[in-house]
């Protein structure tokens, strides 16, 4: 059975940002995840990670001014100071909340035609957070996320496009995250595709679609999917990473079903 872990910026809105750690833990979650941690203290977070005995699965290394509508600065040319400051930054907060994956979001690059500069930038990057991370244990993730819905402009929207820049990489320690909400957006065949891209899968998310919600809201087959993945032998973390439609409490049905069904 995945071992599931539950998003806190997404899940659990009903409470206040701390008192999600709790609620995820109580509805059957063992470890946690989230978009950023900077805006916490890492003491208050890993009292809650503690406290709760929760693993703290994964959280992205700081992508611009996400309010702004910036979703990563990796591939920026002229914000390659800030990645670097942000990779120490992370780190930090990795340390202190005993986290061993952290994400990387490309960035968004409009210009399709001239694209060679966002991809030698990612690339050198890529390379310098993996070669800090990989001292303490770290695995660096490279996310690919639809550009037809979510992030028009997104550089990797494709799982092609994520391999290559992990390639290019060319380190031990930088692996795919493979969310399966993107991945149906932009590629379909799931399970065909994690059986070809499993050996350099890091983390796994998951939603619905359409929509971005629970499971059973939309066309994704789960039970077929997670049985799959336990086929595989996938070792990692799957995470829920979806807006629950009518309260987060009421859309764990999914879990509790699947929970079930490896009792039997
Ligand atoms: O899928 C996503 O959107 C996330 O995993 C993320 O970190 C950026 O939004
Ligand atoms: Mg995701």
């Amino acid at each position: 059975m995945p071992r599931f872990a539950a998003n806190l910026s997404l899940l659990f809105n009903e409470y206040p940002f701390l008192d999600r750690f709790g609620a995820a833990a109580a509805a059957g979650f063992e470890g946690v995840e989230y978009l950023f941690p900077y805006a916490w203290r890492r003491e208050d977070l890993a009292e809650k990670l503690q406290q709760h005995r929760l693993t703290q699965v994964l959280f992205n290394l700081p992508a611009g001014d996400w309010e702004a509508g910036e979703r990563g600065i990796a591939c920026l040319p002229d914000r390659i100071e800030e990645f670097r400051e942000g990779v120490f930054q992370a780190l930090d907060y990795a340390r202190a909340l005993d986290c061993r994956r952290l994400n990387c979001l490309a960035g968004l690059w409009h210009d399709v035609d001239q694209a060679r500069p966002a991809w030698d930038t990612l690339v050198e990057n890529l390379r310098f957070a993996a070669d800090l991370l990989a001292p303490e244990g770290i695995t660096l993730t490279v996310e690919a996320i639809n550009s037809r819905v979510d992030m028009p402009g997104f550089l990797l929207d494709t799982s092609a496009r994520a391999m290559t820049a992990i390639n290019a990489c060319g380190r031990d320690n930088v692996l795919l995250q493979y969310d399966l909400y993107h991945m149906q957006i932009m590629e379909g065949d799931l399970c065909r595709s994690l059986s070809r891209l499993c050996p350099h899968i890091g983390h796994i998310q998951f939603a619905d679609n359409p929509g971005r919600h629970e499971p059973g809201s939309g066309e994704i087959h789960f039970p077929v999917v997670f049985a799959h993945l336990d086929r595989l032998d996938y070792q990692g973390w799957v995470s829920a990473e979806y807006h629950p439609l009518a309260g987060t409490e009421a859309g764990l049905g999914w879990l509790h079903d699947f929970k079930e069904t490896q009792c039997e």
